[in-house]
């Protein structure tokens, strides 16, 4: 265990962050609806949902960027708007102004003299892949470069607890293969993790527990495998000659989708789902049936969330 920290048993140490009852309103838009979610050490939170759902508004409440209207957010078991508390943490947001004519050295020097014990420069260089262009001004870097930085800054104080907001957007497959690891690295040293993200598979690979949101409520917050196993739990693939609207009609789909010729269902009864289709299409080909992926739980979930609310 490094960083000093007292490991607990799986389960039983207290959250390092939390929200209770939360709820952020702008206006008339309910961007969070009473939500309790947790993160504790030694593990990735993944925070997902579908554009407006609400996962930045969760961050922001946690790192006390903003203030709840109704409920708490606590940070280390205190107000997440005390800047001693936040200064346990590490946050990589989704956009990021950094002077352009600073060195990604002195960028790195400059952040980590905000910490009481910083990672050494050179490690935390070596750990965002950028100890070849330690010496570039920022403003030289590509996008997927200037994203490493971000990244760089976000861990080099040896946070107790990160916050990372789409981290690896823009990254070449080795770079984000590259974020995961280090990722990896810091929760298995003890360090929570809350990660949003649109990658799926990126949640899928990474996160201990899922939180998914829908229109600012929690929709699910299980394991990656829990997620999958509420949603339906088969998805059927055949190429067919009817219409979308028709397998939407079969009273087993839960949700349809055509993807490049071949029409897609979510369902839970298959078998009951293919005597149908079957008898209706004669011609139904290339039939493929399989669990579902986080992707597809993703997917499932919000579609019978958005078919429950619509009025
Ligand atoms: N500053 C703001 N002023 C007004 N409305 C806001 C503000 N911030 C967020 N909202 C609204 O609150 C809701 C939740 O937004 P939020 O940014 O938390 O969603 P998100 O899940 O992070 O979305 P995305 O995936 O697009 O980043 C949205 O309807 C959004 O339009």
């Amino acid at each position: 265990m490094s960083n000093g920290r007292v490991p607990f048993p799986a389960g039983t140490s207290p959250p390092l962050a939390a929200l209770r009852g939360a709820g952020k309103r702008y206006g008339a838009v309910a961007a969070l609806v009473d939500v309790d979610v947790d993160v504790r050490a030694g593990e990735v939170l993944a925070v997902l949902g579908a554009n407006g759902a609400g996962k930045s508004t969760a961050l922001g409440l946690l790192t006390g960027r903003i203030g709840a209207d109704s409920g708490r957010a606590e940070l280390f078991g205190g107000d997440p708007r005390n800047a001693v508390a936040r200064r346990g943490i590490g946050v990589m947001l989704q956009e990021t102004r950094l002077p352009d004519t600073l060195r990604v050295a002195e960028h790195i020097h400059l952040f980590s003299s905000y910490y009481a014990d910083p990672r050494p420069v050179a490690q935390t260089l070596e750990l965002a892949g950028l100890t070849e262009i330690a010496k570039r001004p920022y403003a030289a870097l590509s996008g997927g470069q200037q994203r490493r930085v971000q990244f760089a800054l976000a861990i080099c104080g040896r946070p107790a607890l990160l916050f990372v907001d789409e981290p690896t957007v823009g990254l070449d497959v080795e770079a984000r293969r590259g974020v995961w690891q280090v990722l990896r690295q810091l929760r298995d040293d003890g360090a929570g993790i809350v990660l949003t993200t649109h990658y799926l598979e990126e949640a899928d690979a990474l996160a201990d527990r899922v939180v998914l949101l829908a229109g600012g409520r929690v929709l699910a917050q299980d394991t990656a495998a829990g997620i999958k196993s509420r949603a339906a739990s088969v998805q059927v693939r055949a190429r067919t000659t009817l219409d979308l609207a028709q397998v939407a009609a079969f009273a087993e789909a839960e949700s349809v989708a055509l993807e490049d010729g071949v029409t897609r269902v979510h369902c839970r009864r298959p078998e009951a789902l293919l005597r149908r289709w079957l008898a209706a299409d004669a011609h139904l080909a290339d039939l493929d049936v399989r669990g579902l992926n986080l992707e597809d739980a993703f997917v499932s979930l919000t579609a019978s969330h958005a078919r429950a609310t619509q009025p």
